[in-house]
């Protein structure tokens, strides 16, 4: 299995977002430790979620960084990328593990230790655990659980925990001293005057 990036870059791909000019941006910073998971709103069609998914892996590909794909496995395998995230609404951990094969990285989503020891299990490479902090970009989400949540699931597990929600550079060192392995970001990047230097600060933080 390819070792982890700590820099997750998710693709923003609400209305008037550039998520190829983002993850254009965050590469030229970051280059092979970026890992960059291609999220498309629920009602984009399949097709959409591949084409940007190709397009994605062809910008990571020169550089070595890492491709990843929300929620559709299929969209993974059918484009070429190196695994996939699930959550709740998504298919169980133990499936998506069948579907991607036994090398794919396969990211799931745990908010508690329960379900991250069950994740890891049924075949988790890492997870994803939040909201840390607020966050505007998804709605719906439970209340923030700060480094303290993440601090929770980390010592429950013995794989990477990528620290996810409401994340700036200057929420990185109480993450990672809570027990984060990495984070998942899209404001922090996609909203930032220059995203360059955002993905720079992110992984000078990381550093
Ligand atoms: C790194 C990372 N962590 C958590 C999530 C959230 O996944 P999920 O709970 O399935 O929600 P959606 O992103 O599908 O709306 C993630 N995508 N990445
Ligand atoms: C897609 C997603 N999942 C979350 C979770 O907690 O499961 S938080 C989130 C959005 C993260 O965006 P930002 O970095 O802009 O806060
Ligand atoms: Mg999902």
């Amino acid at each position: 299995m390819p070792s982890l990036g700590r820099l997750h870059l998710i693709t923003d791909t609400r209305p008037g977002r550039d998520p190829l000019t983002m993850v254009r941006a965050a590469l030229t910073a970051a280059r092979a430790d970026l890992v960059v998971q291609v999220r498309v709103e629920d009602s984009a069609t399949d097709r959409e979620a591949y084409e940007l998914t190709r397009e994605v892996l062809a910008l990571c590909t020169p550089y070595g960084a890492t491709c990843l794909v929300n929620d559709r496995l299929h969209v993974a395998l059918a484009a070429g990328a190196a695994g996939g995230h699930v959550g709740a609404d998504d298919l169980p951990v133990t499936a998506a593990r069948r579907v991607l094969g036994p090398t794919a990285v396969l990211g799931a989503t745990a908010r508690a230790p329960g379900t991250a020891t069950g994740a890891v299990t049924g075949g988790a490479s890492y997870l994803g655990v939040g909201p840390c902090h607020a966050t505007s970009t998804k709605p719906g989400l439970p209340d923030p659980f700060g480094p303290e949540g993440v601090r929770a699931v980390a010592g429950a597990v013995d794989v990477p925990v990528i620290a996810i929600g409401g994340v700036t550079a200057a929420r990185v060192p109480a993450l990672r001293a809570a027990g984060a392995y990495g984070v998942a970001v899209v404001g922090a990047i996609s909203t930032a005057a220059d995203p360059a230097r955002a993905t720079a600060e992110l992984l000078r933080a990381l550093a």
